[in-house]
């Protein structure tokens, strides 16, 4: 069943300029996004640098304000003045980063990280938190005297099942995991992504997996969202986009996976150079997820329009004039 609904999710970032600051033009970081996701499900959210993945992240999470579009929690909008649902939402909905060095207070000792959310939402006794806490630490693989450290006297992968057991200490119903491996070496790559699903059959959790790279996330997902200038181009199942992409931008994520076949060298090469030659040819297209092929023009250094015929390409004209 799903539980989360986003329905046309725009977000719009201002760019201002000018002696008196004033709105020159927008980043369209994300431009119209809709999709739903279903208890106990990964969800790949996957494209290049700056294509829209990470604000999508923080628009459900609530660390980003869409412009338009709505977000339903249980068929219920999540922006909502109502505190007690708004408090129930952010509860049972997290977000983990790629850095997650950065987002651990370097100041702070672990078992105080682990219990900021706790604390926030729940009335537990100093015992009942320790508790709570050591067994989060259990779970993710991590011995009880971490408890006083503090997040540098760990290594990446430790500090990402860290960050991990404080996004699971409130028992979410989805975690939004942001490049959450990128950072890592690529024998703790596999190896957080494992703990990963091993927390997420321990928790029927579901994962929205933001990443670069088609490679990492083909054992985790079950759906693939690709991105392109903050829209979807080619949705469908893990099976789907890994064994018939359409659309040349997939095309592209899937050669450039790192192949190790020594024999087979000459001939993924001649593949790479061909759908490259390719993507070179339709950069200017655009497809509109159902096959449509639209003409991308652009008006502004990050500002594109989608063309569909002579006059809407005469109206574009008519308004940058
Ligand atoms: N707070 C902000 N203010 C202005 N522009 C922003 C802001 N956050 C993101 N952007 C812009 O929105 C676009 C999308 O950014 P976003 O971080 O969502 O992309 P991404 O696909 O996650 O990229 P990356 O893989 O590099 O993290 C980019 O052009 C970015 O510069």
């Amino acid at each position: 069943m799903s539980f989360l609904e986003i329905n046309n999710l725009k977000v719009h970032f201002p760019i201002r300029g000018g002696f008196f600051n004033t709105i020159k033009d927008y980043t369209y970081a994300v431009d119209g996004v809709t999709f739903s996701v279903n208890e106990g499900k990964t969800y790949g959210l996957i494209g290049e640098s700056g294509s829209g993945k990470t604000t999508i992240g923080k628009a459900i999470v609530g660390l980003e304000k869409p412009t338009s579009g709505e977000i339903l929690y249980y068929g219920r909008p999540v922006n909502t003045k109502k505190l007690r649902k708004r408090a129930e939402y952010n509860k049972e909905v997290q977000m983990i980063f790629q850095d997650v060095l950065s987002s651990l207070d370097p100041k702070k000792r672990i078992r105080d990280i682990i219990a900021e959310p706790i604390r926030n939402y729940e009335n537990l006794t100093k015992e009942e938190e320790l508790e709570r806490i050591l067994m989060l630490l259990n779970i993710v693989g991590m011995p009880p005297d971490a408890l006083y450290k503090y997040p540098h006297e760990f290594s990446g992968g430790q500090r990402q099942r860290i960050g991990v057991a404080r996004a699971v200490s409130l028992n979410p119903k989805l975690i939004v995991a942001d490049e959450p491996v990128s950072a890592l070496d690529l024998s703790v790559q596999a190896q957080v992504l494992n703990f990963l699903k091993e927390i997420q059959k321990k928790f029927n959790l579901s994962y929205i997996f933001i990443s670069h790279d088609l490679g990492v996330v083909k054992h985790m997902c079950d759906y693939i969202y690709i991105m392109h200038k903050g829209r979807f181009v080619e949705t469908g199942t893990r099976d789907d986009i890994y064994n018939n992409p359409q659309h040349i931008y997939t095309k592209r994520l899937i050669a450039a996976i790192p192949e190790i076949d020594a024999e087979n060298r000459e001939k993924i090469r001649k593949r790479r150079f061909k759908v490259e030659q390719e993507f070179q040819e339709k950069e200017d297209l655009f497809y509109d997820g159902n096959g449509k092929v639209f003409d991308l023009v652009q008006i502004s250094k990050t500002h594109y329009v989608a063309i569909k015929d002579k006059e809407d390409l005469k109206n574009v004209e008519n308004s940058i004039a």
